[in-house]
């Protein structure tokens, strides 16, 4: 097994696909081994020399299973399972690179939460355009995971959705720990949705915590940042069900409650007043809610989806309106039902 990127996530998953192998032996089952990829050669030879990634964990030492390799190439030989740890934007230009590489029916296996610039694609749109014939053998891995949290093995749960239930069976049990417990979803629309509409309504969540806003307004933020996630992710196919679920609600409150999520972060400065290119700037990891907000807010006006939340959020991260201006632009609306009356 192959994870291609060795940033925040990579790593984790890597470490969690390494201590699922040595689980699975210890109980009498089959191991595989685990190699892990990043870009920056002098962070793989420190890995392999020390165990530990100094930029993102500098007190961890990841399992002794975990192999590390510098050349993507010799890390996709003979790899049965491909993870995808590389930011949205970046994994088309990766992908297309190494299609060769990838082994004929290896599984691919899709982290990132992100819609792609310039096609509105989501990524396993993305996957199934750069490797032909990869859209059958594709998974999506997402759920409140925050990587900092899971590298302390504390315990979370996650979603593995495919359109396969065999391909998503596999990708369960490959990542399946003592402190990692992945569910199966057949519901790959609504699980990407969930997953990358949740960052731009925690950008949201962040503004209100810039503007020392209370516990009331960011409930109301990450309800309703539901309820118009949930109306696009049901206009593309996606299930109600998985807005409920760990990839709906369960990602959305994590990320809009942790102060160590990076969108939730970049909301907070965006919040204190800061503009869009001065928090890119600070920011030293991906927060992709800043890059995919206006792909989502296009992708939701062409099927005809209302977003307010969303459309605030890039109203501020392209200067047209102020923090102060949205808290009107969204209140003044007109009224509407949450539920509506029947006659
Ligand atoms: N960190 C988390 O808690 C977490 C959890 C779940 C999902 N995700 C998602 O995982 C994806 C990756 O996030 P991350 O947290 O690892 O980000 P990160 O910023 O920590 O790391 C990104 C890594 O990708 C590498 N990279 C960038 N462009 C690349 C390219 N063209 N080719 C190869 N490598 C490239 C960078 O060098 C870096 O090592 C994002 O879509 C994010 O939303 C993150
Ligand atoms: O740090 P963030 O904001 O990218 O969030 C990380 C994960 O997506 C949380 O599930």
């Amino acid at each position: 097994m192959a994870v291609l990127g060795a940033g925040s996530w990579g790593t984790v998953f890597a470490k969690i696909a390494a201590d699922a192998a040595a689980r699975s032996e210890r109980e009498g089952g089959a191991g595989w081994s685990v190699t892990l990829w990043g870009r920056d050669p002098k962070v793989i030879e420190h890995l392999r020399a020390t165990g530990v990634n100094d930029r993102y964990f500098p007190t961890v030492r990841l399992p002794a299973n975990l192999g590390y390799e510098a050349d993507a190439r010799r890390a996709l030989e003979g790899a049965d399972v491909v993870v995808l740890a590389i930011p949205a934007q970046a994994l088309r230009e990766q992908l297309t690179a190494l299609a060769d590489a990838v082994p004929a029916d290896a599984v691919l296996v899709s982290l990132a939460k992100g819609l792609e610039r310039g096609t509105g694609l989501r990524m396993s749109e993305v996957i199934a355009q750069a490797i032909p014939g990869a859209a059958g053998r594709t998974a999506v891995v997402s759920g409140p995971n925050l990587a900092r949290e899971i590298i302390q093995e504390q315990p979370t749960a996650s979603v593995v959705a495919a359109a396969s239930a065999e391909v998503a069976g596999k990708v369960s049990r490959i990542c399946a720990t003592d402190y990692f417990r992945p569910y199966t979803s057949a519901d790959v629309v609504g699980v990407e949705i969930g997953g990358l509409v949740k960052n731009v309504i925690a950008l949201c969540v962040g503004m209100c915590e810039g503007r020392d806003l209370g516990d009331n307004s960011k409930a109301s933020i990450m309800t309703r940042g539901l309820a118009e996630t949930s109306r696009l992710a049901l206009a593309l196919g996606g299930r109600h069900e998985t807005m409920a679920g760990l990839a709906g609600m369960g990602d959305l409150v994590a990320t809009c409650s942790s102060p160590l999520s990076r969108n939730h972060t970049a909301g907070r400065l965006l919040g204190t007043g800061l503009s869009e290119a001065e928090v890119s700037a600070r920011m030293t990891q991906t927060a992709e809610g800043i890059k995919s907000a206006p792909v989502v807010l296009e992708l939701a006006r062409e099927h005809g989806v209302e977003m307010p939340i969303v459309e605030g959020v890039v109203a501020v991260l392209s200067g047209a309106v102020s923090v102060d201006q949205l808290q009107p632009m969204l209140l003044r609306r007109k009224l509407k039902a949450e539920t509506p009356h029947v006659s």
